[in-house]
């Protein structure tokens, strides 16, 4: 190991797992890499204390498990790599979001406290978590019949998965664990904390996440005071106004932590970033009008501009939310790649399970093998990819999945394709609404967990979308771009960059290859996509409400079962 070579570390917390890489600041050669799987995983049916079922739409975390993954994975990067501490200038991390937790004053989770362990609203609010649908939907009409005037940059509606339904939800169903809560916050934001022993808060999450913007700031006390007069002063009394940008340095690795970990007290740390927003400039998108598609879990799609247009059913749009000096847009869909793990975990049939294991192969690999034989239109089959509700267009985590044309001749492999086509589907609907107001979509890179899974899905979307997908150079772009802005936070002098733009010319690239949309199936597929679109505006937009009576009958039934066991 040349002990010339100056290195920073990315560590992105994902869905279900925390992956860190050690990046060389002067090529952006990942040195070594480690992930750390979640001991607890998402927490969707029982806490891990026991207890009673969860309600539905529950989506939780343990902070532990965020602990583990700072603990677990930088001494492995050290210990495969050889870097030595002083050789690592920096530390930068990002997160899934809106994922949140109360916390003491002090930094302790409430669900690390004896007497707060068995409440479910102590713990981590994961970004999926849905159950505060009915606080979103309260929380957008007030929002309307006053005028709000950031509700527009949210693309008219505030998801359930962001910041204050959560909050909102905690109050009315936990007061004692609202009281108990002296910080609400991101777990960007406190695993930053963890790391530096200072509370710092990121433009990132504040902006897409909590209806905050760097001219206004938060919304109004009378319209938190509109939602319940005790949630008036939440900001000043459990968040923070002050608020910094992307590549912020938020403090220097606590003495504790660094001992623990094999790092040098003092190494710069970052401010905290999202998952889909930092992966950007490490794709080298630092321009506007080039989508990025962060495809995992879910898919979110980033695109930057000079100016601020209002986009229907925008996750939001944040000025210098990605990048200084540029307006960041972020449009997504709930579930993609959770449409797929349903699909191979509840589904297939044991004969496809036995088929893939005597072959040495997974299930999506066999799937996708006999998928691939199949033609654009040749299953009859449609699917509206709601399986986690719809998050852009339409804004809605009530709406459900959806698939037509199935005969007793339906296979399971047509199956798998019509699921990868309807998330196909979701974002060419999310790409022409860009374009229908005003953010011309020029070019497209892909990164993620999906473009280095399933070569037949990312030629499924430029069939879809008629565009030409290229393909991010790292497989962890979001921990990469943690790294660069880890950098950034270091500055020049101390061996990084002085700005993100830099760093990117130096870190970041892109593969060779790119999928072309075949005409012919660009063509079959439009077909296709206007019988989508009247499925999702008949579904989706108020002509019949059936998904949603369904799932109000199963919330009212199994409520009813829990009761009577
Ligand atoms: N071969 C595959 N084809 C399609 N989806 C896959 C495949 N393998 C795994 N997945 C899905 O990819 C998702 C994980 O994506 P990844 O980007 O690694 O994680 P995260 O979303 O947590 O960042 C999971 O939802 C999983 O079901
Ligand atoms: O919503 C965002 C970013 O705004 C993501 O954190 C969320 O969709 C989860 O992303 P993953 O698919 O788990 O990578």
């Amino acid at each position: 190991m040349d002990a010339r070579r100056r290195f920073t570390i990315g560590i992105d917390f994902g869905t279900l797992s925390g992956r860190a890489i050690l990046v060389d600041v002067a090529t952006g050669e990942e040195a070594a890499t480690a992930v750390y799987e979640y001991e607890n995983g998402v927490i969707d049916e029982v806490l891990p204390v026991g207890g009673p079922p969860l309600p539905p739409d529950f989506a939780l975390q343990d902070p532990a498990d965020y602990v583990r993954t700072v603990e677990r994975t930088i001494p492995e990067l050290l210990r495969t790599s050889g870097a030595r501490p002083e050789q690592v200038v920096g530390v930068g991390i990002d997160f899934t979001s809106c994922t949140m937790l109360p916390a003491r004053a002090d930094g302790t989770p409430l669900c690390f406290l004896p007497e707060f362990r068995p409440n479910p609203h102590a713990w981590v609010k994961l970004w999926k978590h849905h159950a505060a649908q009915d606080h979103a939907n309260r929380l957008n009409a007030i929002a309307r019949r006053r005028g709000e005037p950031w509700l527009p940059r949210y693309g008219g509606k505030i998801s359930s998965e962001w910041f204050f339904p959560k909050v909102w939800q905690i109050l009315e169903e936990a007061p004692e664990v609202y009281a108990a809560a002296d910080r609400l916050l991101e777990a960007a934001d406190w695993v930053v904390w963890h790391l530096t022993g200072h509370e710092t808060r990121n433009s990132t999450t504040a902006g897409y996440k909590a209806i905050w913007s760097k001219r206004e700031g938060f919304p109004s006390r009378d319209f938190f005071a509109a939602l319940d007069p005790r949630l008036a002063d939440v900001v000043d009394q459990k968040m923070s106004r002050r608020i910094l940008p992307q590549g912020s340095l938020a403090g220097g690795l606590r003495a504790e932590v660094a001992e623990r970990i094999g790092l040098l007290p003092g190494t710069a740390v970052a401010v905290g970033n999202v998952d889909a927003h930092v992966a950007v400039p490490a794709t080298t998108v630092v321009s506007p009008h080039k989508m990025v598609m962060v495809m995992g879990t879910s898919i979110c799609h980033m695109v930057l501009d000079r100016e601020e247009h209002m986009v229907e059913g925008m996750c939001g749009v944040v000025e210098d939310g990605i990048l200084p000096g540029l307006f960041g847009y972020e449009a997504g869909q709930s579930a993609v790649g959770d449409i797929f793990a349903w699909y191979v975990e509840q589904g297939i049939p044991a004969e496809y399970q036995e088929q893939a294991r005597r072959r040495g192969i997974g299930p999506h690999e066999l799937l996708e093998e006999k998928a691939s034989r199949l033609k654009p239109g040749e299953s009859g089959l449609l699917a509206l990819d709601w399986w986690n509700g719809n998050r852009s267009v339409l804004v809605d985590v009530d709406l459900t999945g959806m698939m037509v044309g199935m005969t007793l001749a339906t296979r399971p492999e047509e199956i798998y394709r019509a699921l990868i086509e309807g998330t196909a589907f979701g974002t060419r609907l999310i790409m022409d609404a860009f374009e229908r107001h005003g953010v011309p979509i020029e070019e497209v890179v892909a990164c993620g967990g999906l473009p280095d899974r399933n070569r037949l899905l990312m030629q499924i979307y430029a069939d879809v979308t008629g565009r030409e997908f290229r393909v991010a150079r790292s497989s962890n772009t979001s921990a990469l771009g943690s790294a660069m802005f880890a950098a950034v936070a270091a500055g020049a002098a101390r061996g990084g960059y002085d700005d993100i733009v830099t760093a990117a010319a130096r870190m970041a690239g892109v593969r060779d290859q790119v999928y072309r949309p075949d005409a012919e199936s660009h063509r079959i597929y439009t077909e296709l996509y206007r019988e989508y679109q009247l499925l999702h505006d008949y579904f989706g937009r108020g002509a019949n409400d059936v998904m949603k009576r369904l799932k109000a009958l199963r919330a009212r039934y199994r409520a009813s079962t829990v009761r009577a066991c």
